[in-house]
């Protein structure tokens, strides 16, 4: 399997405050890797550090061959990273359509053959063919996270980078989304780095997990193998999941 993304030494934080320490790892073409963690221990700025928008104090982020870490935001979403932070971000005052065609980006060459396009995403999430002439404002929660979702996909990213995707989500909603996630990475392959509170329905559809700890990795293993391992999970998470 190919090399996608590769991080190295990599150190960040917030003004001066360092918050990652010595952070690496390794994620393999078409991979999705679960970023666990307790609360507060790095897992969102190690997403934002990927994204562009932390201070990176060191080290290296490499994506397809391509050093990332020296790129400004924009420039690292023109390099295929498709990023949903925790917040949502969607642009509020827009409509549904709009907040799709404001970012699309055709497919990439040498990229799927089946790139996504706001049609797609209204295939995959059929509420927001509902409300493709609603403005942000009108739209639920989970509305909000499809559509920040579909936002990223329409940029055809090589990796999705997913903060809390399920966070304050009706179960309905979670099982839709979840199901969403699944297609998205283990039927078409694309690689996705997710942070969730609920690690089993996550690991369950991961390859590979990577559990922090005051920002520093301190556990990484098979996501197969982390999730047979229910009382593992307990001391690295600290609650029975
Ligand atoms: N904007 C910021 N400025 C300064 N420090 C921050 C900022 N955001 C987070 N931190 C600090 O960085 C550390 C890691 O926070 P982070 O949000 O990355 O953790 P997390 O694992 O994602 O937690 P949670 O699960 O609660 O979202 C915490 O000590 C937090 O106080």
């Amino acid at each position: 399997m190919s090399e996608l993304l590769r991080i190295e030494n990599l150190s960040a934080g917030y003004g001066e405050a360092v918050v990652l320490h010595d952070v690496a790892f390794v994620l393999g073409e078409g991979q999705t890797l679960a970023l666990l963690g307790r609360n507060g221990t790095g897992k969102t700025t190690l997403i934002n550090t990927l994204a562009g928008a932390t201070r990176q104090h060191g080290g290296t982020i490499a994506l397809g061959g391509q050093a990332l870490h020296k790129l400004a935001p924009h420039q690292r979403a023109a390099a295929g990273i498709g990023w949903v932070p925790q917040e949502r971000n969607i642009f509020k005052s827009l409509t549904v359509h709009e907040n799709l065609t404001a970012v699309e980006r055709p497919g990439r060459p040498g990229g799927t053959s089946n790139p996504w396009n706001p049609q797609r995403v209204y295939e995959m999430f059929p509420r927001l063919a509902e409300r493709k002439t609603n403005l942000g404002t009108q739209l639920s929660g989970g509305e909000q996270q499809m559509l920040a979702v579909g936002r990223a996909l329409v940029l055809n990213p090589k990796l999705l980078l997913l903060d809390e995707p399920l966070e304050g989500l009706a179960p309905i909603i979670v099982e839709e989304l979840l199901r969403a996630i699944r297609r998205i990475t283990q039927d078409e392959g694309l690689a996705a780095i997710i942070v969730e509170q609920h690690p089993q329905a996550i690991l369950a559809i991961s390859d590979e997990a990577v559990v922090l700890d005051h920002g520093t990795i301190v556990h990484t293993d098979k996501a197969a193998t982390l999730r047979a391992q229910p009382e593992v999970l307990d001391r690295l998470l600290g609650v029975a999941r």
